[in-house]
């Protein structure tokens, strides 16, 4: 068992390695090498006595296929080797707010016809409710559609934020997703944060009715925006960027001056002509832009439709990001991706159970699981690299011209700038210039630095190449879902999901970062690698 300090001297978090199941697996490991070997010295003796040249050519196919099986095999081990199960004290984090690190959210959503609006808003305002000082969290939403339903719904997101984040926190709230609270699949309604049954109820019809009123503005936002949907060309337009402020004026939360975390739209510029690298290009831009307005050293990247289900997973992260043991190594913590939308049968394991309850632990316990798209905090020094050694024009060449930006990334310590004041209007333009295309050019992002660009699986390759540089990440996996999302249910969608996934796994296998060749020449360890490696089972994709 591993336990790390808090202050009080209590452990933060502990990690116990399961030792039964490991056990169990090493000897099951063993007893399937011992059929291997025995299957391929038939094979190799099948081979040197054969009698025609017909038969030896039959023979090599079947060895060359039972040499990749058994190579992808021995990869899988290295999941099961030694798996590991952490448990975290968010309690004993420092109850003082300023010891507590700001933290950014960055929720990407591209097109409010495939994700419903309604959707995507909640997810936001789960976000921006999550049980984390207000003052210390911001959240970015990256509209790679560049819609104005989006960014209308955004406004109707922000004013209902302002009763529901501090409902959320005076009664204690579990479940805050809105549309999950209200119709009701909160298991728990939280204890009440010790006030009474009567004023309780009182409140939640206040709250409630300002929801009805967020529903409305966010479907008469649909509504109005499908007109300029037909018109307006969401691959060629110029940057929107916006701090969504209070605009409404005329209720008891605004004089109440409750606070709410910063919430930001971005839109970054998009033209047919320059690559704009999907999911790993809008985030990109918002760690460029969140880098100049608020500097959070960590980000929680969420995809729209993965509303924050436990409040509680800030403080979880935390638990791991500030133990001073791991922390200095450490780049992400990934939660499991869970899902809501799925039946009892989920015939198309819709769940991704290998992954999410056996690969994921079982990494967790070499150097930590693969970055998974979404529920993850992750430490923006990480992404950066190391700048320490770098002087301004080396900078400026890995970074862009934005000077902004290149003073920020020297003092990774400055951050919340303007929380609740006015916007400087400087601020603003800088914000656009670094949310052009043409920004990224000749610069490092997305190759040695941000989110990187190789694979259409950002996720994946952007944590195998921390894990190269020797970073680990943690994986937490505790009894109420962190997120819940939704997932395909349909065989088509999941095809196509899957065979996106496989083909740009494959891609890497085949290029120059090919796991098991790269890895090794890294700082990865061997089961490490193996883990990475075991991705050559893309080659399923292929015809
Ligand atoms: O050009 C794009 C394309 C996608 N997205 C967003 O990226 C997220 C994931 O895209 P989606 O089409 O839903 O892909 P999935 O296959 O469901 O996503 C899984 O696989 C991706 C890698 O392929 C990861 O990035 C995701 O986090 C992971 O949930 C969504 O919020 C999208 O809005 C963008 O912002 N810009
Ligand atoms: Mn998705």
């Amino acid at each position: 068992m591993n336990s790390a300090s808090s202050p009080s001297s209590l452990p933060l978090h502990i990690s116990t390695v399961h030792t039964s199941r490991a056990t169990i697996n090493r000897f099951q490991s063993l007893l399937h090498l011992t059929s291997i070997f025995a299957l391929l010295y038939y094979r190799l003796s099948e081979i040197t006595t054969a009698a025609t040249p017909s038969s030896l050519f039959s023979l090599f196919p079947i060895l060359a296929a039972e040499l990749i099986l058994s190579t992808i095999w021995l990869c899988y081990q290295a999941f099961l080797w030694r798996p590991v199960f952490r448990t975290t004290f968010p309690d004993r984090l420092p109850r003082e707010e300023a010891a507590l690190p700001p933290i950014d959210v960055f929720v990407c959503t591209t097109d409010p016809e495939k994700e419903p609006p309604w959707e995507v808003m909640n997810t936001v305002v789960s976000a921006m409710a999550l049980d984390y000082p207000p003052g210390k969290l911001s959240v970015y939403v990256s509209d790679d559609g560049g819609s104005i339903v989006t960014l209308s719904s955004l406004k109707a997101a922000r004013r209902f934020a302002r009763c529901w984040v501090p409902f959320c926190q005076r009664f204690g709230i579990e479940c805050r997703c809105p549309r999950a609270y209200f119709s009701g699949r909160p298991e728990k309604e939280g204890d009440g944060g010790g006030k009474s049954l009567e004023c309780f109820e009182v409140e939640k019809m206040k709250v409630e009715a300002k929801y009805e009123e967020f529903k409305c503005s966010v479907a008469k936002a649909v509504e109005n925006g499908a007109a300029t949907i037909a018109t307006f060309n969401p691959r060629d337009h110029s940057p929107t960027i916006e701090v969504i402020q209070d605009d409404s004026g005329d209720d008891e939360y605004e004089t109440s001056r409750v606070k709410c975390p910063l919430l930001v739209y971005v839109a970054r510029e998009k033209r047919p002509s320059s690559p704009h690298h999907f999911k790993a290009g809008a985030l990109n831009v918002l760690l460029r832009v969140s880098g100049i307005m608020t500097n959070s050293p960590y980000v929680l990247v969420l995809d729209c439709d993965m509303y924050c289900n436990d409040p509680t997973s800030a403080k979880q992260a935390m638990c791991f990001h500030l133990d001073p043991e791991i922390s200095h190594k450490l780049a992400f913590v990934q939660f499991p991706q869970k899902f809501h939308s799925l039946s009892e049968n989920d015939i198309y394991d819709g769940q991704m159970r290998t992954l999410f309850v056996v690969r994921w632990p079982g990494m967790d316990g070499v150097q930590g699981p693969i970055l998974s798209g979404s529920g993850f905090y992750i430490k923006r020094e990480a992404l950066y690299g190391n700048v320490s050694k770098k002087d301004i024009p080396q900078l400026k060449q890995c970074f862009g011209d934005s000077n902004d930006f290149i003073s920020f990334v020297k003092q990774s310590n400055r951050h919340n700038l303007f929380h609740g004041a006015e916007v400087p209007i400087d601020l603003l333009e800088e914000a656009h210039f670094l949310a052009q295309c043409s920004y990224e050019r000749e610069t490092s992002w997305g190759k040695e630095i941000g989110f990187r660009y190789e694979s259409v699986v950002e996720d994946y390759f952007t944590g195998f190449m921390l894990h190269c540089k020797g970073w680990t990440s943690v994986y937490c996996t505790p009894s109420t879902p962190a997120f819940l999302g939704s997932s395909p249910t349909n065989l088509n969608d999941t095809l196509v999901q899957n065979s996106r996934w496989n083909s740009g796994l494959f891609e890497v296998v085949l290029s120059k970062f090919s796991p098991l060749i790269y890895g090794m020449s890294q700082k990865m360890s061997l089961l490490q690698t193996l883990c990475y490696g075991y991705r050559l089972h893309g080659s399923w994709s292929l015809p």
